[in-house]
């Protein structure tokens, strides 16, 4: 018989994790508390940009095979329901807001069937998921059998549906071989038996997750804070990074040197870390991650400042263009992005700031109403005193610095990504500055 999934919250994770178990052969239902969310995906339409995404939606939703509701009662006799709810900062401090999570379980648990497995996907402070299956054993109906598992997700915005369908590895934190077993039947046709499956107790898993992307996040104000070095010593940090990313033991990923990593998941997971060891009184073995978030909000500042300085002091009245807005290429998402944050600093301090990006304006401008858009990268470099280039869409690779350095006032680019041609720029008349590179 086809498995039944149930899948809570279709944000970024949840939606792509339900079109992925429908394209696994599910019948599948997401639930959202957002009406409008729900809405467009019961349309067929993705609420964000994710490449793949919306074929695949198109896909499923036309069988009737995937559908979304706000409606709980919905998610009754699934076998297996992933709870992919946020988990974003506190406003009141650095640990994450756990309410999204609690309330899925409580909404969840009504409709509960027997012998059925909650599998907790959202990233989540060590902890939670023992918590979580309390919380199902006092609110489930009486015998509802409900077991409750963890496995964390590990897909990148951007790469999404591949990610979900091709996994590089799989975790999960299981109380019982049989939860084991109908996780490993969940995912047998996304794995070959090169797969790795790691299977671990429920800390172990959560931790797991939050560890990996602390090691991400480390590894970029790493090349960021020798960025900062080379930047005083006169040397390049991108041929450093090359340079040592050959050792296989380093790795050349995640060595990109520029304005450092945003999104709704790196800063607010090392945040949520460093505030989960303080209550379980091991700060100082997370100490280092204060320095790590700190390098990398130095890098917006930095950018600020030198933009400041290239246009002789003050940015009053100057028209700065700020390609991209998005916290990285491929993705529509502006959550903690550095670029709109430096656009936004720039816009406060007088500047006529224009932003442009492929694809995240429409959520930029939730985010930021008060800053200019323009519709086109050559449009925001008009009469421009500097160019920042902050998000590396391949349309900002591929312009040719010749035909811009036509229509802006001065030709003056900050790489905020180090990654465009400097050679050529500077051929067509521009001064290129790159983060840490001459
Ligand atoms: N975005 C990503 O690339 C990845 C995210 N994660 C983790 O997945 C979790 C979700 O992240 P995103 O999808 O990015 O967030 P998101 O904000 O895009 O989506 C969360 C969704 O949960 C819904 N929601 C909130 N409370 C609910 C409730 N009680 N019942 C049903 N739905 C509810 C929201 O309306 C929203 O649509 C977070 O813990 C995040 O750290 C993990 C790996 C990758
Ligand atoms: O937990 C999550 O949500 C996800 O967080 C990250 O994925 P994502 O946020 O989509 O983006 P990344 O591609 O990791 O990039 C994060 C940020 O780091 C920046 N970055 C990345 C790589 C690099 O070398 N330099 C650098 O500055 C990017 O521009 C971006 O702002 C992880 O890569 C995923 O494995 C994880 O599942």
């Amino acid at each position: 018989m086809t498995l039944r999934i149930s899948v809570i919250g279709t944000g970024y994770l949840g939606a792509v994790h339900a079109v992925g178990m429908a394209e696994l052969g599910y019948t599948v239902v997401g639930v959202d508390v957002d009406a409008d969310k729900v809405a467009a995906l019961a349309r067929g339409e993705a609420p964000f940009y994710e490449p793949g995404l919306d074929e695949l939606l198109a896909k499923h939703s036309a069988t009737g095979r995937l559908t979304f509701t706000t409606d709980f009662a919905a998610v009754a006799g699934a076998d297996v329901h992933f709870v992919c709810v946020g988990t974003p900062q506190r406003r009141d401090g650095l640990a994450a807001d756990m309410r999204y999570v609690e309330a899925a379980i409580d909404s969840l648990a009504p409709h509960l069937g027997s012998e059925c497995l909650v599998v907790g996907k959202s990233t989540v402070p060590v902890g939670t998921a023992a918590a979580m299956a309390d919380r199902l054993a006092k609110t489930a109906p009486v015998g509802a059998g409900a077991e409750l598992a963890w496995n964390p997700e590990f897909l990148r915005e951007g790469y999404a549906v591949e990610d979900t369908l091709r996994p590089d590895r799989l975790v999960f934190g299981v109380t019982s071989g049989d939860a084991e077993r109908r996780l490993r039947g969940v995912y047998a046709r996304a794995i070959d038996d090169d797969t790795p499956v790691i299977v671990t107790d429920l800390p172990t898993a959560e931790l797991v997750k939050v560890s990996a992307n602390a090691f991400l996040a480390t590894k970029i104000s790493f090349i960021n804070a020798m960025a900062e070095i080379a930047e005083v010593a006169g040397a390049d940090v991108t041929k450093l990074a090359d340079a040592i990313g050959h050792d296989a033991r380093i790795g050349r990923k995640y060595l990109n040197s520029g304005i450092g990593f945003g999104g709704g998941c790196l800063p607010k997971d090392i945040r949520a870390f460093m505030a989960r060891a303080g209550e379980l009184g091991a700060s100082h073995s997370l100490a280092f991650l204060a320095e790590v978030d700190a390098i990398n909000l130095r890098r917006r500042q930095y950018v600020v400042d030198l933009t400041r300085e290239l246009v002789g002091g003050s940015v009053a009245n100057r028209r700065i263009a700020v390609l991209g807005a998005a916290f990285k290429p491929h993705s529509d998402d502006v959550r903690d992005s550095p670029a709109l944050n430096i656009a936004g600093q720039l816009h406060l301090q007088g500047a006529r700031v224009s932003v442009y990006d492929p694809k995240a304006i429409a959520n930029a401008r939730k985010v930021f109403p008060t800053l200019p858009y323009a519709e086109s990268a050559m449009e925001a470099c008009r009469d421009a005193s500097v160019v920042l280039h902050l998000t590396e869409w391949q349309e900002f690779r591929e312009l040719d610095p010749a035909e811009l350095a036509g229509i802006v006032e001065t030709p003056v680019v900050v790489d905020g990504r180090n990654c465009l041609d400097a050679d050529a720029w500077r051929a067509a008349g521009w001064t290129y500055r790159g983060l840490g590179r001459p």
